[in-house]
């Protein structure tokens, strides 16, 4: 095992985005809102560092990546910042930093100001600055890049063989229980070529040829889904907003369908509404009657989840191009896009649904299909869950606007009512009493603080659980570093936990697999009989 990598070793490589000039003429959020397309891109920056950093305001630069789109090294993912404020994903796909030239560059203005005032996350601390710096330098130690290496290659051509052969073998036998056994085995090849395939092609993180990530992560496609739906999903929303809850947007959904596109900037977790009414997956929702049962139904729902995506999502967000009130005309906003999405759909339901349906009969071939989607969901469903829907994970909110804006940001909770970052810090403390060291001071709703207040790990540490989920098993890595490859995910471990600790922000595991199981399904029980927060 590494030493925990020394402070002094240390640079903090942060991008110094360029700050707003003050005599450029303001762009209006609704002006930039409109370049929303992989024709007309345009996204804005937060500024840093900021004018006054104990202040919310903050100032924004627009830069117009429609061109550098095609040269830009994450390949098209950047598209997906088109329309919008891309701090975010700026801040957290790029843990070398970006050339403050390059932005310089791409800038054409500035926006109003204080547009994006009252964004959820605070960017003051150097928590997230030191963490990225300390785990390129440790990638370096150990001769890796941020991206694959063999060990992501080997692993996708064996799941791509073991999906094609259970296929086929579920197609041409004429043996029906080798055919439903073959359907089992792709339901399965099929998970693990999304835990381990796709998602990290479609996070830039599988190679640094940006057209082997796009195949990476098109190989979703090929299992049914739709890479262009999930990335709006998953990086737009998932991953900027885990577990945040938009009251705001909470309301607007409760009264209305769509809203004007200059406010299709939600602050909240999709993931959060996906399976609302059926489960209550955040303290805020509402409670019926039937979430007290949650926990036993639970597990019955999560084997739906592939089909729900398939048959319904994917084709409300292409054609609405729009996922809750998150715009997706930045995949969705160009016709190429959208025939792809069409050809795809038309492709896969021919071979894994039309085929299988020929050779055995309308209810015996649908029958595969579905038994495969079926064990493919409830996989998928389990592997993920775990991480954010458990004992000991916080919930976040963006209060009403109408509150005064100290209380704008409410502190990540457990549904107990526990601030784990207040235990981290109360535990720092006296530490810092013993060792007369002060402790950097972390706001509760630092981005980076936030991920780890809102996900926990399973088996950390261990290589075989990392290889076996995909690195869902490290999702605090994951979710810090959404770019970086998860076969690496088990080198950078113990940098972010010893990092975390010395920040005194929370950082929590579970010993293993099953007993984060169990823990979710406690925790489900308790949020679906627990009062309205
Ligand atoms: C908005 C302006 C952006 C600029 C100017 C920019 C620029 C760059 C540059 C210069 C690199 C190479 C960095 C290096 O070699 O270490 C890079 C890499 C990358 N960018 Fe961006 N980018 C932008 C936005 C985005 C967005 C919105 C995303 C994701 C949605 C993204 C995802 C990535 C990824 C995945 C990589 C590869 C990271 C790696 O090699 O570790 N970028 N970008």
């Amino acid at each position: 095992m590494c030493n925990p990598p020394t402070k002094s070793k240390l640079t903090v490589p942060t991008t110094s985005i360029p700050n707003a000039a003050a005599t450029a003429t303001p762009i209006t959020k609704s002006e930039l809102a409109k370049h929303n397309t992989p024709t007309s891109a345009w996204c804005a920056l937060h500024s840093t560092p900021r004018t006054n950093p104990s202040s919310t305001n903050q100032s924004h630069i627009v830069l117009d990546i429609t061109k550098f789109a095609s040269t830009h090294p994450g390949g098209d993912l950047i598209l997906l910042a088109a329309g919008k404020d891309a701090s975010v994903l700026f801040e957290t796909y790029h843990p070398r930093g970006v050339h403050p030239s390059i932005v310089q560059r791409l800038q054409i203005g500035v926006m109003e100001e204080n547009a994006f005032n009252d964004s959820f996350y605070d960017w003051n601390s150097d928590f997230y600055k030191v963490l990225k710096s300390r785990v390129v330098q440790r990638l370096e130690e150990r001769g890796l890049n941020t991206r694959g290496s063999g060990e992501i290659w080997l692993k996708a051509a064996l799941l791509l063989i073991g999906f094609w052969t259970c296929l086929y073998y579920m197609i041409i036998s004429e043996n029906y229980p080798v055919a439903l056994a073959a359907s089992v085995g792709m339901g399965s090849f099929a998970a693990f070529v999304g835990t381990c395939i796709q998602h990290d092609g479609n996070h830039g993180a599988f190679a640094k040829n940006r057209l082997v990530n796009k195949f990476a992560g098109w190989t979703l496609d090929m299992i049914g889904a739709s890479a262009f739906t999930w990335e709006i999903q998953h990086m737009l929303g998932h991953h900027p907003y885990t577990n945040v809850l938009d009251e705001v947007e909470k309301e607007k959904l409760e009264k209305l369908d769509d809203c004007p596109i200059e406010e299709k900037d939600q602050e909240s977790d999709p993931d959060v509404f996906s399976s609302f009414p059926l489960m209550r997956m955040h303290p805020l929702q509402k409670p019926s009657w039937f979430h007290k049962y949650q926990h036993i139904y639970a597990p019955l729902l999560f084997a739906l989840m592939t089909l729900a995506k398939v048959f319904q999502q994917d084709f409300e967000v292409a054609t609405s191009k729009r996922l809750y009130h998150i715009d997706a005309n930045g995949r969705y906003g160009s016709f190429f896009n959208v025939a792809r999405f069409w050809a795809m759909k038309l492709i896969t339901m021919i071979y894994m649904m039309g085929l299988p349906i020929y050779a055995h009969g309308l209810f015996k071939g649908m029958g595969l299909f579905v038994l495969g989607h079926l064990v493919c969901g409830e996989l998928l469903a389990t592997m993920f869950i775990v991480n954010h829907v458990i004992e000991g994970v916080s919930y976040a909110a963006k209060t009403l606007p109408n509150e005064s804006a100290k209380e704008k940001v409410v502190k990540p909770t457990t549904v107990n009512g526990d601030t784990p970052m207040e235990k981290t810090r109360q535990h720092v403390a006296a530490m810092e009493n013993k060792s007369k060291a002060a402790a950097p001071f972390v706001p509760y709703n630092d981005w980076a603080a936030v991920q780890c207040q809102t996900s926990v790990n399973w088996s950390p540490g261990s290589w075989f659980w990392n290889h076996f989920s995909g690195g869902l098993s490290h999702q605090i890595e994951h979710h810090l570093f959404p770019s970086i490859c998860h076969t690496n995910y088990y080198h950078i471990q113990d940098v972010v936990e010893s990092t975390c600790q010395e920040y005194g922000v929370p950082y929590q595991s579970q010993p293993n697999l099953f007993v984060a199981y169990g823990k979710m399904l406690s925790h489900l029980k308790f949020l679906g009989r627990s009062k309205s927060a």
